[in-house]
């Protein structure tokens, strides 16, 4: 028995395109969607099975990458637009009609800050960055969408797909976080991350 990832990547993984630089993504309101125009590919695109993301019905990862947030603009229906969780580091902006988070933003002082979350899978264009990992896989048991004694066998379909798996997000990424965290304590004056 295999578990429904999600639809982009349940059939093996197709690379995007290193040309390709941008697109736009629709809601699913079939009246009036809202629209967001993303001016380039995004990066460190990723299956992330936390609670917050937003996943297709019947997945169990949200598949969600990263642009600059110079590069994104609502194009239509942005007055459908509401913040999911205010309180979240990721203020998740979301169609009030059908549910569809359109774009994650991060306000507050975070390594992250000046990047934008978004679901690519929104988007008709071909091209956009392939998943590279897979996100919080042991957040998925904490939804009751797993049972624990099956978390192992998500990781071997995930790594089946060439994905590494991680309970947080990647180390890089990770890394880049504790030394933004290092500097803002003054525990750390320089790094290339
Ligand atoms: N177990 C929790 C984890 C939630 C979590 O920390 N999610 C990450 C990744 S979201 C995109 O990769 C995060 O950074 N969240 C910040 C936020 O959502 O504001 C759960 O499943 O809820
Ligand atoms: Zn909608
Ligand atoms: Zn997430």
């Amino acid at each position: 028995m295999s578990f429904n990832l999600h639809p982009l990547i349940n059939n093996g993984i197709t690379a995007g395109s290193s040309s390709f630089s941008g697109g736009k993504l629709s809601c699913h309101c079939k009246a009036s969607p809202v629209t967001v125009s993303l001016t380039s590919n995004i990066a460190h695109n990723h299956a992330c099975g936390c609670s917050k993301c937003w996943k297709p019905s019947g997945a169990i990862f949200s598949i969600v990458g990263v642009v600059p947030r110079s590069a994104l603009s609502v194009a239509s229906g942005e007055s459908k637009l509401y913040i999911v969780d205010k309180d979240a580091v990721i203020q998740r902006h979301a169609c009030k009609e059908c549910g569809v988070h359109m774009f994650g933003r991060i306000e507050v002082d975070h390594a992250f800050h000046g990047l934008d979350f978004v679901h690519v899978e929104l988007s008709k264009e071909k091209g956009w960055q392939e998943v590279q990992f897979a996100a919080f896989v042991s957040s998925v048991v904490e939804q009751g969408l797993v049972a624990p004694e099956e978390a192992d066998k998500v990781r071997q379909q995930l790594k089946g797909l060439g994905l590494s798996t991680y309970d947080a997000l990647s180390p890089g990424l990770m890394d880049a976080i504790a030394a933004f965290v290092a500097k803002k304590n003054g525990v750390l004056r320089e790094s290339k991350l």
